[in-house]
């Protein structure tokens, strides 16, 4: 059977190389074309010696594609996208242009105008574990953020079982390659080595991508409160996640619903111990612990991911599987690199 040809709009970033070494493995597409601003001309392998198995050379256009994965930043994303699109061509966005599905919340979350409001309708939130059936129809996928990938499936089993009174609330940490590639001064070793500090208290913008998901779960979900933080490792994201129940459970009864929930998940392990970030680091899983103090009818979720696998390129690998017809664990069978 013919390959399919794939393409990786802006290969030169974290999320873009990363896409790149995964689709390497992945043994029925061919990555064909790859674009790079800074680094058009070159090989991958001038730009990234890990990549020098890789025999092509960074474009600056695609070129002989059926497949685009975009993993440029927001707005030229979805500029660069828009044409394949209304080609037809199968689209999955990394970056978060086609995430929010009312127009007026992008505009008010990501400060412009989106280019194609109508495309918003068609797209599909890529989260496999919530929209398997609908992704497996789709020519465009917007793929979800890591910090909401963590916090949606931390939460998702509880408030599908209508077990969730009031506020939600995330309280969520990131390695510094969630920042992605691009210098910026609080990547910078000193100022991030040995620190820990929260970030955008109130105004983050996976705030509304959050609720959105977890709002198609539970319309009574009231609101959430979420609160990221920098912490000085490469990789990893761990979102601890607060939902007060509105009937008296243990710890016991919270496991059931959540090993029912992901019962046959490839990717989403509920794990009888508080997951590390370490655990999933190089896979596309994610490990979710759950327990409930039952002095304050609190459920306590705690999610692990690698922000660049599960949070960003493993699951638009997961994607492309679903789009295509393939094994949805083709390409993805990674056990994690420990310690
Ligand atoms: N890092 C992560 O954990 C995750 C990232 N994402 C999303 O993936 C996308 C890429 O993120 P990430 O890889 O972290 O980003 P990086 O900062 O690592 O890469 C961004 C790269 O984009 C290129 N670039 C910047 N501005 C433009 C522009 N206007 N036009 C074309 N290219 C541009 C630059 O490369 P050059 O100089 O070569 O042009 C830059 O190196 C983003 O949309 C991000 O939101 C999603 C989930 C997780
Ligand atoms: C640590 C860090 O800075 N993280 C990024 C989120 C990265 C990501 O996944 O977000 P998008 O895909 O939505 O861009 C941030 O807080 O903006």
């Amino acid at each position: 059977m013919a390959k399919t040809r794939v393409g990786i709009l802006n290969v030169t970033g974290y999320a873009g190389i990363e896409l790149a070494r995964l689709l390497t493995g992945h043994p029925n597409i061919e990555l064909v074309s790859v674009t790079g601003r800074s680094a058009a001309g070159q090989k991958i392998g001038q730009v990234f010696p890990h990549m020098a198995a890789l025999d092509l050379i960074i474009q600056s256009e695609l070129s002989d594609i059926d497949f685009v994965f975009s993993a440029l930043p927001h707005h030229e994303s979805a500029d660069q996208l828009i044409p394949f699109v209304n080609r037809g061509t199968k689209v999955i966005d990394v970056s978060a242009d086609f995430r929010l599905s009312d127009p007026t919340l992008y505009e008010e979350w990501y400060g412009f105008k989106h280019p194609a409001p109508e495309l918003l309708k068609k797209a599909i939130y890529g989260l496999p574990e919530l929209h398997r059936t609908e992704i497996q129809q789709s020519n465009l996928v917007a793929n979800p953020g890591c910090y909401p990938t963590a916090s949606i499936l931390a939460l998702a089993p509880a408030l599908n079982a209508g077990i969730v009174s009031g506020n939600v609330i995330v309280d969520a940490k990131s390695g510094l390659s969630g920042a992605g590639r691009s210098l910026k001064l609080t990547g910078h070793f000193c100022e991030a080595d040995e620190d820990v500090t929260a970030y955008a208290i109130t105004s983050h913008r996976h705030q509304p991508e959050i609720l959105q998901e977890l709002s198609c779960l539970d319309r009574a979900l009231a609101g959430l409160t979420f609160t990221p933080h920098l912490v000085p490792m490469t990789r990893g994201i761990l979102a601890t996640c607060y939902a007060s129940v509105n009937l008296s459970m243990t710890a016991a009864d919270a496991m059931q619903i959540y090993k029912d929930f992901y019962r046959d998940e490839p990717f989403v392990r509920v794990t009888a111990e508080p997951p590390h970030t370490k655990h999933t680091a190089g896979t596309n899983m994610c490990l979710i612990h759950v327990n409930v103090d039952q002095r304050s009818n609190m459920l306590i979720a705690v999610a692990a991911i690698d922000n660049l696998i599960k949070g960003a390129a493993g699951q638009a690998v997961q994607n492309m599987n679903l789009m295509l017809g393939f094994p949805e664990d083709t390409g993805l069978s990674k056990i994690a690199q420990f310690p």
